[in-house]
């Protein structure tokens, strides 16, 4: 079985949060942190050999301190984030087991994650050495400036990427050691920059980066949307799983 480490950025300044009382990833939704919802998709999996969370140094002590025993529960690792959010996945990269074959990337700020769209994009991954979930654009886009539309960009072929955003661990290693301080706001383009094709994996809008007040308000009103495992005993409490 293939082995994958997850990284969870999650030392961000949210500065478009609108909140100066606190940081997206740590607000309660319904009951649970953001962050803790972004991480149950991964620390049940079998397949996951090792989760590492990114928090920046002003935030640590508070961090530890408030979510311990969730840390030791899951088996995260704390890794101190870094300036931009490359830094930080950079700063994880280098604690990644070289035992790991697999390597997802998933923004802490992106809770509601159903384990089929993890799968998706890790069976990618596995078949293509590097993947990503996106959903296709389906509004018009323009270019604005100044409150103006300057241009109507064409939206055929324009996806918005999602995470986690999966890759072969030495082909991850080798982007970004040939990064050069480049400021890449995704994974994928620092390896798309070495040359190497990135797949797609069709998402789900539901899988919404928290990044405004508004955004958590999706979120919230969306958090029950999301698939959940279904066992199979759970479709049919007396299903002998031999036959199904
Ligand atoms: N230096 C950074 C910047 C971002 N992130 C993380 O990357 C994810 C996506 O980034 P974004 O939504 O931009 O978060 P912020 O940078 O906190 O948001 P803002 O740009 O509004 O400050 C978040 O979980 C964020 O915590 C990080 O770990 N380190
Ligand atoms: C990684 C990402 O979520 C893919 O859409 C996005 O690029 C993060 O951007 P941010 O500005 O760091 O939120």
């Amino acid at each position: 079985m293939p082995r994958f480490a997850v990284i969870l950025p999650a030392a961000g300044r949210s500065s478009r949060f609108g909140d100066s009382r606190r940081k997206k990833p740590f607000v309660t939704l319904k009951g649970r942190p953001v962050w803790v919802r972004a991480a149950e998709a991964f620390v049940n999996r079998e397949d996951v050999a090792q989760t590492l969370i990114c928090i920046s140094e002003d935030d640590r002590d508070f961090f530890k301190q408030t979510f311990q025993a969730n840390l030791a529960f899951m088996n995260i690792e704390i890794v101190p984030g870094g300036a931009e959010r490359a830094d930080t996945v950079q700063n994880a990269l280098a604690r990644i087991k070289a035992d790991v074959d697999y390597v997802a990337v998933h923004d802490a700020a992106r809770p509601l994650l159903a384990k089929k769209w993890v799968d998706d994009v890790f069976n990618a991954a596995v078949e293509h050495g590097a993947a990503i979930p996106g959903i296709p654009i389906s509004s018009t886009v323009k270019r604005v400036e100044q409150k103006a539309i300057t241009e109507t960009v064409p939206r055929d072929g324009l996806w918005c990427a999602q995470t986690p955003q999966v890759f072969d661990r030495k082909l991850l290693l080798e982007a970004y050691a040939k990064r050069d301080g480049f400021v890449a706001t995704d994974e994928a383009q620092l390896v798309e920059r070495i040359g190497q094709k990135v797949h797609v994996v069709e998402g789900s809008p539901l899988n919404i980066k928290i990044t405004t007040q508004e955004d958590l308000k999706m979120v919230e009103a969306l958090v029950d949307c999301v698939p959940k495992e279904q066992s199979l005993k759970n479709l049919h409490p007396f299903a002998d799983e031999r036959f199904l």
